[in-house]
């Protein structure tokens, strides 16, 4: 499979073939370093991502390659060490605590992984959608007109979701998945501009999973949120066109899938792999690559007319 490098400068946009734009998400040599009982953990060494607005992006990487710690960031909750992040023109290095909660509020909404942390379990699903309507004083309160247009919200995400049967249970009395639907309608209560996953299908069987994925794109497509979702759940490549993987606190490479339709009307999908090349000329070579070539410890690179050639130093040594 060949691999694509895009380059990325300040002025870039992410992927290739998209044009220099300020994405809705943008992060620069971003890094978070831990520090925890004297010992140093460089969570985040330098990574650089952008989403453009409307796009749905799936962030995939073993344990520990900095998934979480990314989100935690974006979504304001963490503050890098260095680097930087924008996220819908908001600096979040740049900050202060009352912007951080109105960021919160309004720009950002978030489902995580354990549905426990996502819904209040003593409130109904219609409850639950209304709870953040009034805590940015969209919903209740005084004004029968108010009340109604809350209402009328409340039902509209409960549709769009495909969960308006349940507006009446607890958490308790839902499947998994409905409670994972539910929680991406309380995300979107304020229509944010970007709608953060961290793991939503993590405690779901696969066709669950399915059914979750289905809604975070049903949700992207209806209303141009930009999305960006963290899972470990193999299969999201089906459900999302741009997968972006993680290693060791940087991105690495990342998936394209289209759709073509050939000269005889057929359409099939294409999926083209890219490798991330940072700013400084960094970029890591898929695993399987290096195992193919036994590629170690150094490599020999040759600068041909339209390619970089990269060869096993050992080949020749011998
Ligand atoms: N608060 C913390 N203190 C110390 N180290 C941390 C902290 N949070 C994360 N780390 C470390 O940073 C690295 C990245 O962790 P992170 O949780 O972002 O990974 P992840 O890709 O989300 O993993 P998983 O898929 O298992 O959730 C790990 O080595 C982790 O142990």
């Amino acid at each position: 499979m060949p691999v694509h490098v895009p380059v990325q400068d300040d002025r870039s946009s992410a992927g290739p073939g998209r044009p220099p734009a300020g994405g809705e998400i943008r992060c620069r040599d971003l890094v978070r370093v831990f520090a925890a009982e004297g010992v140093e953990v460089q969570a985040l060494q330098g990574l650089t991502l952008d989403v453009e607005p409307g796009e749905l992006v799936a962030l995939v990487g073993a344990s520990g390659s900095g998934k979480s710690t990314l989100l935690s960031i974006l979504s304001g909750l963490d503050t890098p060490t260095a680097g930087s992040a924008v996220v819908a023109g908001t600096d979040l290095l740049a900050t202060g605590r009352r912007e951080r909660v109105a960021y919160q509020r309004h720009t950002v909404g978030f489902v995580w992984q354990q549905t426990s942390r996502n819904l209040l379990p003593y409130l109904t699903a219609a409850e639950n959608v209304r709870v953040p309507l009034e805590l940015a004083g969209r919903g209740g309160g005084r004004g029968a007109g108010r009340r109604a247009a809350a209402d009328a919200r409340v039902a509209e995400l409960l549709h769009l979701l495909d969960v308006h049967d349940v507006a009446d249970r607890r958490p308790g009395q839902m499947s998994g998945g409905q409670q994972q639907r539910v929680a991406v309608a309380v995300a979107m209560a304020n229509a944010p501009r970007v709608l953060l996953a961290d793991e939503p299908t993590g405690e779901l069987d696969e066709a669950t999973s399915a059914e979750v994925l289905e809604a975070l794109r049903a949700v992207n497509e209806a209303t141009g949120v930009t999305t960006l979702v963290v899972t470990h759940d193999p299969t999201v490549s089906e459900h999302v066109a741009r997968t972006v993987q993680i290693r060791d606190g940087r991105t690495s490479t990342e998936v394209l899938r289209r759709s073509e339709v050939d000269e005889h009307g057929a359409e099939r999908h294409v999926a083209e792999e890219f490798a991330v090349l940072d700013r400084v000329g960094r970029m890591q070579l898929p695993p399987d690559f290096v195992a193919a070539l036994d590629l170690r410890d150094r490599v020999r690179l040759a600068l041909e007319p339209d390619h970089v050639q990269v060869r096993p130093a050992q080949q020749e040594e011998r």
